[in-house]
């Protein structure tokens, strides 16, 4: 049989496949739940004599073997997000590692990965609300993300991809978000030494078109610098539902333009875009990011400052127009498995005190 071809969707493996992982843990697959571009995503459990129950706390990732952006996850994972290092973790809101490893089914070779498993994406919830969130509700999300950035970085690692559909709420608990998918996550500083700055014309633009950075546009390796950029055109699509450069997107130069011209009008280009709904604290982050340097080290406590806002300190993901309401009207117990002491729970999303 001919090999498959690298970047493609796996052919599935059956239900109650049972996979060792690098550490002779054995899992079993369940039913799959999700699809990526090259990965399906399957329930999974340890009790591997019987049926994945449906109200598991893990997935496992599978793609084949030859494939780059699991590969290039699984490092992520490995090196800042262990099971071992949950206790940080479980409020930085990055997804738990449990395990990896290859397997091999009809000749074909896989590679896998268990993570936590997660809830729905926060892009579902934009689009069932109409596009928009509340300003509270933006500028929590904000602050979140800049821990979780600041803990990535501090791993010598950028994300290069956040947007609503790589934001996932908890499986058990909604008001914790997550940062999920690290397929294009990049290792900007190995070993304490920060990639150099260098354009590349030729270089295709990585992440998503309508949020990447403009140092991404150029070709340059992506930085700190550029996550952040990202997360402030998150923040205002969210705030205001859409960008300028939406009706251009299928033209990168001219979305990079119409980057370029936002960065370089602030504050106007911004408070021109919607008077009524964008406040001072977008434009103070983006002018703040626009002030750094390719190698410079965010300042992500004054960050989280210049998004700090009145609110109730809950995630709520109503719409703009609705009163305040639930996070989600899916509501369960906490995990079992989730030992979070008090003073945990008041630094996790959706308590964060800045
Ligand atoms: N940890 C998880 N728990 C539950 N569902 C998940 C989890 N991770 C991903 N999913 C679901 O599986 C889908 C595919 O996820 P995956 O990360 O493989 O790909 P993607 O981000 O959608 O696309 P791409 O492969 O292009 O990055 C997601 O849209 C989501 O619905």
């Amino acid at each position: 049989m001919a090999p498959p071809k690298k970047r493609t969707l796996p052919k599935p493996l059956p239900d109650g496949f049972i996979l060792t992982d690098t550490e002779k843990k054995k899992w079993r697959l369940g039913k799959i739940i999700g699809q990526g571009g090259f990965g399906l995503i399957y329930l999974a459990s340890q009790h591997v004599d019987k049926p994945v129950a449906a109200d598991t706390d893990f997935v496992i990732k599978v793609e084949y073997h030859e494939n780059g952006p699991l590969f290039a996850e699984l490092k992520f994972y490995q090196r800042a997000a262990k099971a071992d290092s949950s206790e940080k973790l479980d409020f930085l809101g990055i997804p738990t590692y449990w395990g990896s490893g290859l397997a091999e089914h009809n000749d074909l070779r896989y590679r896998f990965m268990a993570i936590d498993r997660l809830g729905s994406d926060l892009q579902k919830v934009c689009e069932r609300i109409g596009g928009r969130l509340k300003p509270v509700t933006v500028l929590h999300l904000g602050r979140g993300l800049v821990d979780v950035l600041e803990y990535i970085h501090e791993n010598e690692y950028v994300h290069a991809d956040i947007k609503a559909a790589n934001l996932m709420q908890g499986h058990r608990d909604p008001e914790q978000v997550y940062l999920a998918d690290y397929g294009l996550s990049y290792r900007y500083c190995p070993d304490g030494v920060h990639k150099d700055y260098k354009e590349n014309p030729k270089k295709g633009t990585d992440g998503t078109i309508e949020y990447t950075s403009l140092d991404a546009h150029k070709g340059v390796a992506p930085s700190r610098r550029g996550d952040l950029q990202i997360l402030g055109f998150c923040l205002l699509h969210w705030l205001c539902g859409s960008l300028p450069w939406d009706n251009v997107l299928n033209n990168p130069t001219q979305v990079q333009e119409a980057k370029a011209r936002l960065m370089e009008n602030l504050p106007d280009s911004v408070l021109q875009m919607s008077t009524s709904r964008v406040g001072t604290e977008v434009v103070s982050f983006l002018q703040y990011v626009k002030s750094l340097g390719y190698k410079d080290k965010p300042d992500y406590q004054l960050l989280k400052g210049l998004l700090s806002c009145r609110g109730t300190g809950k995630l709520d993901l109503s719409g703009p127009g609705d009163p305040a309401g639930p996070s989600t009207t899916k509501t369960q117990e906490p995990p079992a498995r989730a030992k979070v002491s008090q003073e945990k729970k008041k630094k996790k999303w959706g308590r964060a005190v800045v």
